[in-house]
């Protein structure tokens, strides 16, 4: 495990922007006891909020806040901890920072040391630091959901469990290596080993499988809109957006790059492309525009194909390349008594029809792409890769031919497994050796 001892002391502002009602500057490090007392007066008991006057070294008064101290190392941060709870002013606070940064041994914080410094002294492992960040970034509802899970360790709990069982397969392998003449262990480690293994490596592969749905949540549900030029694609994500991002003109071929707006739908983030019109052309710019089309839509969630309602319809060949296709046939006010088969919805962006059953669709695409935000699924590409990674190592090491062999394989697997979690060591090998057999005696 890294081991943070820090001799210096951070301070900054951990409330939002100035101004602001209550300002909260958090003082984390050995100097936070003698910071308190050199600008509040005597210590508080711990964890009990005390009104106090707040000085400066020549005794100006800077204001009357709410002082808060935590002992460490039972602290968000692993160490000794302190609030100043102020009114929220620029002078006001900028005051108390000078006061605190020109005490010995005091400095402004960095961005997100207080997290590292949580991460360093082993109060919180990576994935617990990422789902904190998300977090603080979460906008919608599932995003805020998935986050907290993640930063309430819903994902350390995971990753450790298969690193537990891992090491103790190792320890199992190792022991009958060492240990072979010795009755208390059994002769076949390897087959005793593989149920274990083979469990790991199916729970690996279910995870794997809600990788897509966690990307989902944190990164949202990706919708691109094309279809041939002038059908109404820039006029849908304006109407969407409820404002005016796309450039829309009769002319055909107006938009050339991809425009992207994100709407809150149901509690999903989902993000819209508008895309260049479809066509032949010999315009290179247009060309390059139609590529980056061609993309969105190859990357998508879903693909809304725009159609005319009042052009016959059209027949369109399935795209494997394509994600899932909705067929949305346009300017419906143009076509009044049209009607569509089943599976295609008609809207006008001149009258609204037809828009609200279009985000209804959309939304219930995205939740079900999406799943239950509490689920414990890989949130971001690192935790994919890494997780793929380790599944491959593990099926080396379920075919390896001895024992010895196989808890080397073990080992990178292991190792492989602590990138996610941001800690591994042989400490947690030598505890499950020496506890769960007797082999000291
Ligand atoms: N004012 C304030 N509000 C805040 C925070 C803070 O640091 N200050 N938090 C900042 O993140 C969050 C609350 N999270 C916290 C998580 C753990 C502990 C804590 O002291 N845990 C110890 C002791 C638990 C106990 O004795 O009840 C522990 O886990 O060992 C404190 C706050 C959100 N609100
Ligand atoms: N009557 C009617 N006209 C519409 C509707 N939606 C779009 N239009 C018109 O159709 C024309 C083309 O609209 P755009 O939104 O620019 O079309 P586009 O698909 O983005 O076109 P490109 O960017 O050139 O590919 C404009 O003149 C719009 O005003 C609609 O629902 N009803
Ligand atoms: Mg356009």
């Amino acid at each position: 495990m890294t081991t943070g001892f820090q001799t210096e002391t951070i301070v900054a502002l951990s409330s939002g922007a100035l101004p602001a009602g209550i300002a909260v500057v958090r003082i984390s490090g050995p100097a936070a006891r003698e910071a308190i007392t050199a600008l509040a007066g005597p210590l508080p008991p711990p964890r009990r909020a005390v009104l106090r006057r707040i000085r400066d070294a020549a005794g100006t008064e800077i204001d009357r806040g709410l002082v808060l101290f935590f002992e460490g190392p039972a602290t968000v941060t692993g160490e000794d901890l302190a609030e100043l709870h102020l009114h929220g002013g620029r002078a006001v606070v900028s005051a108390c920072l000078d006061a605190l940064t020109s005490l010995p041994g005091v400095r402004l914080a960095e961005a997100g040391e207080y997290t590292r410094r949580a991460f360093e002294n082993g109060r919180i492992d990576l994935t617990e630091a990422e789902g904190l960040a998300d977090l603080l970034a979460a906008e919608t509802e599932a995003q805020h959901r998935q986050a907290l899970a993640q930063a309430g360790g819903s994902l350390r709990a995971l990753y450790e469990g298969w690193m537990r069982q891992l090491v103790e397969a190792r320890a199992m392998l190792e022991a009958s290596l060492d240990f072979a003449d010795e009755g208390d262990v059994g002769e076949d480690a390897t087959d005793a080993v593989a149920p274990t293994l083979a469990g790991l490596a199916a729970a690996m592969e279910a995870h794997l499988a809600g990788a897509h749905r966690g990307e989902i949540l944190r990164d949202g549900f990706r919708v691109a809109i094309i279809g041939a030029p002038n059908v109404g694609k820039s006029s849908l994500l304006n109407a969407l957006a409820d404002r005016d991002v796309a450039i829309v003109s009769d002319i055909p071929g107006t938009t050339r790059d991809v425009i992207e707006v994100s709407l809150d739908l149901a509690g999903i983030r989902v993000r819209f492309a508008d895309t260049a019109g479809l066509r032949e052309t010999t315009d290179a710019i247009e060309a390059i525009g139609i590529g980056r089309a061609e993309a969105a839509a190859e990357s998508a969630d879903l693909v809304l194909l725009l159609q005319p309602a009042d052009a016959g319809m059209i027949h369109v060949k399935p795209d494997e390349r394509r994600g899932a296709t909705l067929v949305v046939r346009t300017k419906i006010d143009l076509a009044p008594g049209v009607r569509f088969g089943s599976g295609t919805l008609g809207v006008s962006t001149v009258t609204g029809e037809g828009m609200g059953a279009l985000l209804d669709e959309i939304a219930r695409s995205a939740r079900e792409a999406a799943g239950d935000p509490a689920g414990v699924v890989p949130a971001r590409a690192r935790h994919r890769e890494i997780v793929a990674d380790a599944l491959r190592l593990l099926a080396e090491a379920r075919m390896a031919p001895a024992a010895e062999l196989q808890a080397e394989a073990l080992r990178q697997v292991t190792d492989r497994l602590g990138l996610l979690t941001g800690r591994v060591g042989v400490e947690d090998l030598l505890d499950v050796i020496f506890s769960a057999f007797c082999i000291g005696k």
